[in-house]
């Protein structure tokens, strides 16, 4: 089977100063949710960067389906199939939902149209929010538009960074049965996410990232319950 994701040995940081991530692995199968979990600065945000390509890495190899992307930029690696959802100024607030979803539709623009009335049907409330402007939607809305915006690339894996970021209890809970029914749609999605009980739960595996290093990895649900690991990564 041909992994969804590979990312083998990333080295990457930013400038002069040390390397954050000093060696770090992940891979994703076909139909998989995987979360990364880890201490605050441990370099989980840095990871996804790196493998979007938005931050260029020393070493390490990066693989999307099968093919090697390590030499392309984040453009060459949206067209090779990643959609990557940042955490923070993830839609273009001045903009309304449907001037959001249309210049997300960049790779393909004869296909865009068809794109956007599937995400209109599969999310409704952006459909009858479509003339909004995206400030005025709820944070969990904002989420989903950031996320259907990701969807308009036509990926074949989400790299999602804490979609439930700021979000009430509700939102996060409405936010993760979106990634879910995403999932069961066939995406395969990776993830950071702070609220790590919660993402580990509907996650197929996890993986526990400290200093740029990898340390745990298993099931995902197995390490949401693992004592030690909700004593040391978990708050308690
Ligand atoms: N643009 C940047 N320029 C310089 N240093 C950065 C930049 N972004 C992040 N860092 C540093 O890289 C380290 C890892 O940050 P990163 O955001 O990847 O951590 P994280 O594991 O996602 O943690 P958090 O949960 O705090 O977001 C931190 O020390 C951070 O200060």
């Amino acid at each position: 089977m041909t992994a969804a994701l590979i990312a083998e040995g990333l080295v990457a940081g930013y400038g002069a100063a040390e390397q954050i991530l000093k060696g770090a692995s992940v891979a994703v199968q076909p139909g998989e949710i995987v979360t990364i979990i880890g201490p605050n600065g441990a370099g989980k945000s840095t990871l996804l960067k790196a493998v979007a390509g938005l931050l260029k890495i020393a070493e390490g190899r990066v693989a999307v389906a099968g093919r090697d992307v390590t030499a392309q930029d984040a453009i060459g690696r949206a067209r090779a199939g990643l959609a990557f959802v940042p955490q923070e100024a993830n839609v273009f607030a001045r903009l309304s939902v449907a001037e959001n979803l249309s210049i997300s539709g960049f790779l393909d623009p004869k296909g865009s149209a068809t794109e956007l009335e599937k995400i209109y049907a599969r999310y409704p409330m952006l459909a009858g929010k479509r003339r909004a402007l995206a400030r005025s939607l709820s944070g969990g809305q904002r989420q989903i538009l950031a996320m259907a915006m990701g969807l308009m690339q036509q990926p074949t894996m989400m790299l999602l960074d804490e979609p439930t970021a700021g979000l009430s209890p509700r939102a996060a809970e409405e936010l993760f049965a979106a990634v879910i029914d995403l999932n069961r749609a066939g995406l395969p999605v990776l993830m950071v996410e702070q609220h790590a009980v919660e993402a580990l739960r509907i996650s197929h595996r996890g993986y526990v990232l400290v200093a740029g290093r990898n340390s745990v990895e298993g099931a995902g649900p197995a390490l949401a319950e693992d004592p030690d690991i909700r004593r040391l990564f978990l708050g308690g």
